[in-house]
């Protein structure tokens, strides 16, 4: 089985560029649908979710061509509106394909998205948005066909800020007839760079980063390039990384101002930062004080993609803290494995709460979703003695080159090739 294997106790000093974010380069990519014509889209970073995204593009007609982190798509040449089971199954952004093709061609057909285990994950909110703006939704359980000869604007009002359903909303809505509103929006960064990107297109949205955003429908749009921002996510995680290993490490290519409530929580563990415009300075001075209580909230409140990085941060800091998931109801696998090395965590509900201990301890330990696995290599680089962190398909989902990034600033970890069966 591939692993990581890490040797723990080391501080990561250095400097890093932090990748483009997968969340936006996801939406944005599907975006590109939207008319035909060659696009570019820059800083997308490596991973197996953009993997996916390309193949179910590619089966679709588009043709693309990458050149680094830039990828170029040829948009013209789309001849499907159904996507395969298959890839569809890979991963829970497959979903974003359906508000494009949508608008494009007048239907689409998918079945039911795949994604990490970290809780239910249902499409209503996406379902019941396309049907607002006139589309016909055939769902049998297992298929989903969509079907709009015209889109027509219209209000719709989210019983959650859903990130997914309000960007697939965005996207079927631009090329709708008349007014869309989206009230109860969520308002994650993400979504204001897929509005620039669907602005620099032609589109007429606005409000993005508020709770209400007004699409007005226009007649046409026309491919364009467009660089996605950084991720903030990553940027958190490696932040993280220089904390709880005494490091200190400059981050570059990030937005300070997307990662205010991650800054805030850090803070007041103790840890120092020091933002300068696209620069953030982390250094990790001794033993982290626990925070009390932190829940996870829609943006601009704490993300639930740093949760189980920042339960590892507190479980190794003096004093108490409970964590809280607000977003998912089965985010707490990495619980277990952060156990098995030592952290004193209870779990009651959607808490968990944290006794910081002053060590963790090396074992073996499997990642079941791709920031459970992020969280767990933070824990193998500051533990005592080596990790072998498992479940390695779940942390390429997100994570561009992470352990050359981390051998880089000094980690000292590996990837091992799994043992064939019959090597
Ligand atoms: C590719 C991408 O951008 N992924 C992010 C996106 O996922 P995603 O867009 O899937 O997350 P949502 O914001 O939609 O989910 C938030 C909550 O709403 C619920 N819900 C969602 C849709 C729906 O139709 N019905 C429904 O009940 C979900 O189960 C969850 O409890 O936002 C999450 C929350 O910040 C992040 O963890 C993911 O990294
Ligand atoms: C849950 C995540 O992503 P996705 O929505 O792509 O599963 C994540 O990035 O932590």
């Amino acid at each position: 089985m591939e692993q990581f294997v890490i040797k723990g106790g080391k501080s990561l000093y250095g400097t890093v560029r932090v990748q483009g974010a997968k969340n936006s380069a996801l939406p944005i990519l599907a975006a590109t649908l939207l008319v035909e014509g060659i696009h570019e889209i820059r800083d997308v970073p490596h991973l197996s979710d953009i993997a996916v995204m390309n193949e179910i593009l590619k089966s679709l007609g588009v043709k693309m061509r990458w050149d680094g982190n830039t990828v170029k798509l040829e948009t013209s040449t789309l001849k499907s509106s159904r996507i395969p089971e298959i890839l569809m199954r890979q991963m829970r952004s497959s979903i974003f394909l359906m508000g494009p093709l949508l608008s494009r061609l007048g239907e689409v057909s998918i079945t039911r998205p795949g994604g990490c285990a970290i809780g239910a994950r249902p499409i209503d909110l996406h379902l019941q948005g396309l049907e607002a703006l006139g589309a016909m939704v055939e769902d049998d359980g297992e298929s989903i066909r969509c079907t709009a000869p015209q889109l027509r604007g219209a209000r719709i009002h989210l019983a959650l800020p859903s990130v997914g359903a309000t960007e697939n909303i965005m996207m079927a809505a631009v090329c709708a007839q008349g007014e869309t509103v989206i009230q109860n929006a969520a308002r994650e960064p993400e979504i204001m760079d897929l509005q620039r990107f669907l602005n620099l297109m032609g589109a007429d949205v606005n409000g993005a980063g508020s709770d209400t955003i007004t699409i007005r429908g226009v007649d046409r749009l026309h491919s364009v390039s467009y660089e996605v921002i950084p991720d903030r996510i990553v940027a958190g995680t490696l932040a993280v990384a220089a904390a709880v290993t005494g490091g200190e490490v400059l981050l570059t290519h990030v937005m300070p101002d997307h990662m205010t409530s991650t800054i805030k929580l850090l803070r007041r563990a103790g840890v120092q930062l020091k933002l300068e415009g696209d620069a953030l300075w982390v250094r990790g001075n001794g033993r982290l004080s626990g925070v009390g209580e932190v829940m996870t909230e829609p943006y601009p409140g704490f993300p639930t993609d740093m949760q189980p990085q920042m339960m590892t941060l507190l479980s190794m800091t003096s004093g108490k803290s409970m964590i809280q998931e607000g977003i998912f109801d089965g985010r707490f696998k990495h619980v277990h494995e952060l156990r098995r090395m030592g952290a004193q965590l209870t779990v009651k509900e959607n808490r968990v709460e944290i006794e910081g201990v002053p060590h963790l301890q090396g074992t073996v330990v499997e990642a079941t979703d791709l920031r459970a696995g992020a969280a767990l290599v933070i824990a193998g680089l500051a533990a005592d003695g080596t990790t072998h962190v498992r479940g390695l398909t779940h942390i390429d989902r997100g994570y561009e080159r992470l352990e050359q990034i981390l051998l880089q600033l000094g980690g000292q970890i590996q990837r091992h090739p799994g043992k064939r069966a019959f090597a």
